[in-house]
């Protein structure tokens, strides 16, 4: 069991400052992905509560105990690397077993944890072999054996899936995600660049910008209702398409919004105090676009076809929007045929259109934040 406090966590390197005071509170038990534009100071965060970086400022709480300041070793954690490196000259068995001699651990106790692992991992048949005789999933998964036996309080992970090919990302993800089954009290925090893997695995996500959290929340959460447009557009994929406008006016129960495509928009009173001649920024996710009809006539956008991906039971169809510098993306089904230069009318269901304003911040969290200040 592990509770986890970040309070005010800042990291400098020489005079750049990469985390810039992270407060963050993980319960015991619970699975945390780290997401987050390269550069952002994920693994740099993951390390420091690892012990492997100081912060230079803040307070990391273990349990209700400081840990700036004590040794990696004794904090409780294992960390499972990107690069799995493993002893080459070692068995599977010694390879887990290593740590466990050095720290003077009893033969008979390191026999029961690395069985146990083995057990866990679906590597009892493997205990002989040397890493070389072992593919690149098997050997990640000695690696966090070697990470289990410890009896960690708190797992880090960092990019664990990252060197292996598709195939065995899948099954080693759903290995992961069992072996979170099968320690349930155990704290995990796992840094990803995979969309799949963070909503797959996370219990909840905190989204980075620049060494700053810009949310965190359930994948769900993130993805129905993200804060700001930078999270909107981090979270999904292809990403959630962006149109710029204006509010042109207001009436009874309805705000009348222009875009720049010069389409207009009515959105209902409760999106928001927007006010008159407020910048906004629409975002509708690709896969919450319906094509009304292959002709230029109905409601909604005017767009013409530019370029189609298939990818199976989904077609990508990239758009080319009037006065719209990006391409808006709709996922389709792919059980109708469009051809490029094809002329189509789309729109999306009132819920799915998310309204952000001139800073990025989501109206909806806006209205959510004035409602909290007033109660
Ligand atoms: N030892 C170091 N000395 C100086 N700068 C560093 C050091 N380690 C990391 N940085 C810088 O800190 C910033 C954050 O790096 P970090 O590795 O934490 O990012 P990240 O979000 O994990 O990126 P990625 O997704 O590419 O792994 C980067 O600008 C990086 O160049």
């Amino acid at each position: 069991m592990a509770d986890l406090t970040l309070r005010n966590i800042r990291k400098s390197y020489a005079d750049f400052e990469v985390l810039h005071g992270i407060d963050l509170d993980i319960k015991s038990g619970e699975f945390i992905v780290f997401v987050g534009p390269s550069g952002c100071g994920k693994s740099t965060l993951l390390r420091s509560i690892a012990g492997l970086e100081t912060v230079t400022s803040g307070d990391l709480v273990i349990d209700g105990e400081r840990m700036n300041t004590v040794a990696p070793s004794k904090r409780g954690i294992s960390m499972v690397f990107q690069s799995y490196a493993l002893y080459p000259h070692m068995t599977v068995y010694e390879n887990m077993a290593f740590g466990l001699r050095i720290a003077g651990v009893s033969k008979a106790e390191i026999e029961v944890r690395v069985q146990r692992a083995a057990v866990i991992l679906q590597l009892g048949n493997y205990l002989k072999r040397l890493p070389k005789a072992l593919s690149g999933g098997q050997r990640q998964r000695v690696a966090i054996g070697r990470a289990i036996v410890r009896n960690p309080r708190v797992f880090l992970f960092d990019e664990p899936l990252s060197n292996l090919d598709a195939a065995l990302r899948v099954a080693t993800r759903i290995e992961i995600a069992k072996l979170k089954q099968s320690m349930p009290a155990v704290t995990m925090i796992y840094v990803t660049h995979d969309q799949v893997e963070a909503m797959t695995l996370a219990d909840r996500i905190v989204v980075f910008k620049d060494g700053s959290i810009e949310q965190v929340g359930t994948p769900l959460e993130l993805y129905k209702r993200p804060a700001n447009l930078f999270v909107a557009q981090f979270i999904g994929s292809p990403a959630m398409n962006i149109l710029e406008g204006t509010v042109v006016g207001k009436s009874e129960g309805v705000t009348h919004l222009m875009l720049e495509c010069g389409t207009a928009l009515d959105v209902s009173a409760d999106r928001g105090a927007l006010s008159v001649g407020e910048r906004i920024s629409i975002g509708i996710r690709p896969e919450n676009t319906q094509i009304t009809t292959s002709r230029a006539s109905g409601p909604g956008l005017t767009g013409t076809v530019d370029l189609i991906e298939h990818l199976g039971e989904v077609q990508i169809l990239y758009v080319d929007v009037a006065g719209s510098a990006q391409k808006y993306l709709i996922k389709a089904a792919d059980d109708r045929a469009y051809a490029r230069m094809d002329t189509i009318r789309f729109t999306a269901r009132a819920p799915d259109i998310h309204i952000f304003d001139a800073k990025g911040c989501s109206i909806a969290r806006r209205v959510l934040e004035a409602h909290a200040l007033e109660q």
